[in-house]
């Protein structure tokens, strides 16, 4: 059974998740498919990561999963090349994700 907290963050992930149509963010980045990553990252985020947080009820707010998303967003940033697909995607989800979680939206979830 989940509270009516966890109710709303499955909610604004799964919105978030449909931008993430390549599943770019859907599983925690390896040092396999990205060389040198956990040497470049400290605090690595993804989807997978952040639903497991929600069902351990990590998260006290809604705030606290837009933290997690927007690190999400930035670590593609550091780790990829500007030019490259993930830094690319990484910058326009973080832009859909800014509308998803906007703080007008955030607080009428509130109520
Ligand atoms: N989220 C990321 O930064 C990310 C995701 C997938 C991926 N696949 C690669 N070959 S590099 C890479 C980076």
């Amino acid at each position: 059974a989940q509270t009516p907290l966890q109710e709303a963050l499955t909610q604004l992930i799964r919105q978030l998740q449909r931008k993430d149509p390549n599943a770019f963010f859907a599983f925690p980045v390896t040092d396999f498919i990205a060389p040198g990553y956990s040497l470049i990252i400290k605090r690595p985020m993804d989807f997978s990561t952040m639903k497991d947080k929600v069902k351990k009820e990590y998260y006290q707010s809604l705030e606290e999963l837009k933290v997690d998303f927007k690190i999400m967003c930035e670590n593609a940033m550091i780790y990829n090349k500007p030019e490259t697909i993930y830094y690319k995607a990484a910058k326009k989800l973080l832009h859909s994700g800014m509308k998803i979680l906007s703080p007008e939206r955030l607080q009428s979830l509130k109520q």
